[in-house]
């Protein structure tokens, strides 16, 4: 059963696709390389270096694979970028996922879809923690980009019954416990990232922004979930799909308790025995408070339980990581 994975050469799709190996799937990687890497994936796993903007390509892997599932990765995911290039990005991620549906419609089949959403759909929120249904309000094209993919899948179910599951994710971090696959993002946004590339002294000092959030130590809280728990949310979401259960279902991916900015950095101090420089800074725009999800659903109806929960376990791979391949997959 072969399972094609969109954006399957980038940081969570190429631990996802790791993940169904394991769990016995065949999987073909459909990834245009403009963010991911080849060298990501393992060997015999096909790829098809296509772009989704091509509905042909599309068509194309679809049939040669025949593909019994879509796990649908591929997007820009950069919300300061998505701000300046907003074309671009409702372009890349809604036409491109929109073509997507297009073709898994034009095959007569029923494929279900696994969609890689974000918290970035809620926006500012006073919910805490915050459950599937609470109000969604995007504040970044990005966000409105995931929305209006994850209206799409809704509209495709309704009128012809189209399977999927949507996952939300939360603040993604860690690498493969085999240290051998991690972030490797060109221009890095992300706060562990950022933290083991400035102990490799790649960057002088990190900047904590903003100090006066209302919080317990003012700095925001973020719900952080690992790489590797991650994907195995998407195999267990696949399992329900092909199963023939929850065929409409959306979920948080977070583990429902929030770190604060000073938090991560203070562990990310100690996984590299050395105090890193810091300094505050202005607050970041479109940053909110707090962003912690209700991860109940998951969990009550996909069994989900994480093998990763210690902010430890996710800076420390991040930190092996990034230590053994200071330039990603460029060696
Ligand atoms: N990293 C996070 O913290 C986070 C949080 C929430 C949601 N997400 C979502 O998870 C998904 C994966 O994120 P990631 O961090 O692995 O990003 P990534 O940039 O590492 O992976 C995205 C992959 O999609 C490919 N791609 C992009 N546009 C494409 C197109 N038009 N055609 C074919 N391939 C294309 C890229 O080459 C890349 O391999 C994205 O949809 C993102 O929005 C990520
Ligand atoms: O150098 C830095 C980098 C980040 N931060 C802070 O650290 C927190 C986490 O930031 P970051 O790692 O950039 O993640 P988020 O901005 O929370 O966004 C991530 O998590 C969201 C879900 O919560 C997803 O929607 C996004 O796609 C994903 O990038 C935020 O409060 C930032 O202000 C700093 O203080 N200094």
């Amino acid at each position: 059963m072969t399972i094609l994975v969109t954006g399957g050469a980038g940081y969570i799709g190429s631990h996802t696709v790791r993940a169904l190996l394991k769990a016995g799937y065949e999987v073909a990687v459909f990834d245009n390389l403009s963010s991911g890497h080849a060298a990501a994936l393992p060997h015999g796993v096909r790829l098809f270096q296509a772009d989704l903007l091509n509905p042909d390509a599309v068509m194309q892997a679809l049939a040669e694979t025949q593909a019994e599932a879509i796990i649908h990765f591929a997007a820009r995911i950069e919300v300061g970028e998505s701000m300046r290039e907003p074309l671009g990005y409702y372009r890349n991620n809604v036409l491109g996922s929109l073509n997507l549906l297009q073709e898994i419609q034009n095959t007569g089949r029923r494929i279900p879809l696994v969609f890689s959403s974000t918290a970035a759909v809620y926006g500012t929120t006073d919910a805490v923690p915050i459950p599937e249904d609470a109000p969604l309000r995007p504040e970044s094209v990005y966000g409105e980009t995931k929305l209006m993919t994850e209206q799409m899948i809704r509209a495709a179910h309704a009128a012809h019954g189209q399977p999927y599951t949507v996952l939300r994710y939360f603040n993604v971090c860690g690498a493969s416990p085999e240290g051998d696959i991690g972030e490797a993002h060109a221009s890095q946004t992300h706060l562990i990232e950022l933290a083991c590339m400035t102990a490799l002294g790649k960057r002088a000092k990190m900047m904590v922004f903003g100090d006066d959030y209302p919080t317990p130590d003012g700095t925001c809280l973020r719900d952080y979930i690992h790489v590797q728990d991650l994907a195995g949310a998407h195999v267990l979401a696949l399992k329900a799909l092909l199963d023939g259960r929850h065929g409409a279902a959306t979920y948080n991916v977070g583990l429902g308790r929030g770190f604060s900015v000073r938090e991560v950095l203070d562990m990310v101090d100690r996984v590299v025995g050395t105090r890193l420089p810091r300094e505050i800074a202005e607050r970041r725009a479109g940053d909110p408070p707090r962003l912690v999800a209700d991860g109940t659903r998951i969990r009550e109806e996909l069994g989900f339980t994480p093998q990763f929960p210690e902010l430890r376990q996710m800076v420390e791979t991040a930190w092996m990581w990034h230590r053994t391949h200071p330039n990603g997959f460029e060696f």
